[in-house]
């Protein structure tokens, strides 16, 4: 039982175990985002008493974290049935307990209580470019690289898991390592409205106001979020007209373009028109292959040792077309799969282990189809595919059949190979292998290969 004598190194212990149960729960960069910088003080008759760096930091922790604080503090020495937040100032916490992560310190207390945390993940120089995101990057590097303000706003959108935070959080850790006296603002949509709220509660507007209307440079993420809340509209928009009007940047997110906000007040629409409007187009094979490519090489420090047979990450960029978090959540999974099993990444474990990302992405090319296709490509009848000719101008074609099937659907080998004309699994597996071995070697064959899966995909 937490006891009301409980000593504060004893506090400090507790919390310690506690923290180690919370990383777990909530995962390493939520934890040292919205957790680290936290510590227990003091549980008295079932309310445990948190200190928090800012306010901001608990009024997050306390809607997101609540419940999973009290199992936790519950199961370690309970009864806790709640939390009690206070707010320590700066030095106080510099004592107890590490700041939030940040590229540099905002300069006040209330530019550190607005800023969401950026994730350290999401630079310039992770963020891997292809054709459908082209745009998008040049004008964000523009805008990051600072000089005078071209265009404004610079509005970015895309679908979900595109690219847009990503970009978002780039900009704002490029300007504040470039710039480190300018204000630079970043937060979500739902978070200024949540602000805003708080300071009509508070009565505090007037400073609300004065706070964003003195940033150098103002982002606002998911912006679709403030559609239909009136008074929220009202006050970004004035904001918004105030730093425009002074020449201050502004870069703004969402998940559509301006024109297509339902609930969005006409005014506001065409103020986000008037910069530059750029989107994240949905990804090609390419971009999803060296995003891919990218990733691997991280995860290659953090899994030492593990190898990857080649054809996973093509077959992963043929297959997973939905978003890039998907790929990266697959690519994740994978990985660490394959360091529990403490076996090498192969086609068999992807689309085992992947098997529902797989289905949920599946385009529904049929083996009749690549057949047909094929076929079709080589000037060979149909028939051959699943004949027993054995001569190359057949084989080969037949081969190359086998591997698009492999790759671009979820069949098995057993089922691929009744498919063609009742062949062992073992013949489909060699085919498979034989066109990857040559598909690495044979330029020409790998042109031919991307063109029938684009034929396939259209
Ligand atoms: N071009 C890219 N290069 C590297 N990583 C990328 C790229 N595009 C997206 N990602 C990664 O994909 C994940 C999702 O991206 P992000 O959160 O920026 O998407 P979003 O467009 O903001 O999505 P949402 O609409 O859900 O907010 C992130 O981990 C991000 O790093």
């Amino acid at each position: 039982m937490w006891g009301q004598e409980t000593e504060l190194g004893e506090m400090d212990r507790l919390w310690g175990q506690a923290r180690e149960e919370l990383q777990k729960i909530v995962g390493a960069d939520c934890f040292s985002t919205w957790i680290e910088p936290l510590r227990l003080t003091g549980v008295e008759d079932g309310t445990a008493t948190i200190a928090s760096p800012t306010r901001f930091l608990s009024d997050w922790v306390s809607r997101h974290y609540s419940d999973d604080i009290l199992k936790v503090l519950d199961r370690m020495g309970g009864p806790v049935q709640r939390l009690q937040f206070e707010t320590r100032s700066q030095t106080a916490r510099q004592a107890a307990a590490p700041a939030v992560k940040r590229p540099s310190q905002p300069r006040t207390q209330s530019d550190e209580e607005l800023t969401a945390p950026l994730d350290s993940r999401f630079t310039f120089e992770n963020f891997v470019v292809g054709k459908p995101n082209e745009l998008a990057h040049a004008a964000a590097r523009r805008v990051a690289e600072g000089g005078p303000v071209t265009f404004n706003p610079l509005f970015l959108y895309g679908g979900v898991g595109l690219g847009k935070t990503h970009l978002m959080h780039a900009i704002a850790r490029e300007i504040q390592v470039r710039r480190p006296e300018a204000r630079v603002l970043y937060l979500s949509a739902e978070q200024f409205m949540y602000r805003f709220v708080q300071a009509l509660r508070d009565r505090t507007v007037m400073d609300f106001k004065e706070l964003f209307r003195t940033v150098s440079v103002l982002m606002v993420d998911d912006v679709q979020f403030i559609a239909g809340k009136d008074s929220t509209q009202e006050e970004f928009f004035h904001t918004f007209n105030t730093l425009v009007d002074q020449g201050k940047q502004i870069v703004i997110s969402a998940d559509r373009a301006p024109g297509e906000i339902k609930d969005m007040e006409e005014r506001i629409k065409s103020r986000l028109q008037c910069g530059l409007v750029v989107d994240l187009h949905p990804t090609d094979y390419e971009l999803r292959l060296g995003i891919l490519q990218s990733k691997t090489e991280s995860f290659r420090n953090q899994y030492p040792g593990l190898q990857i047979a080649p054809g996973v990450l093509e077959f992963l960029a043929h297959r997973i077309t939905s978003n890039v978090r998907v790929l990266e959540g697959a690519l994740q999974r994978l990985f660490a799969f394959a360091s529990l099993m403490g076996r090498e990444i192969n086609l068999d474990m992807a689309q085992e282990c992947l098997a529902d990302i797989l289905r949920a992405n599946d385009r529904k090319v049929s083996i009749e189809e690549i057949q047909r296709k094929v076929a079709e490509h080589y000037n060979i009848r149909l028939a051959d595919m699943i004949g027993p000719k054995r001569m190359r101008t057949v084989a080969r074609p037949r081969q190359i059949a086998m591997y698009l099937a492999k790759q671009m659907t979820s069949r098995s080998l057993p089922e691929i190979g009744r498919r063609f004309g009742g062949r062992d699994h073992t013949t489909i597996m060699h085919g498979v292998k034989k066109i990857e071995e040559l598909r690495s070697a044979d330029r020409s064959l790998a042109e031919d290969i991307d063109l029938l899966r684009r034929l396939l995909e259209a």
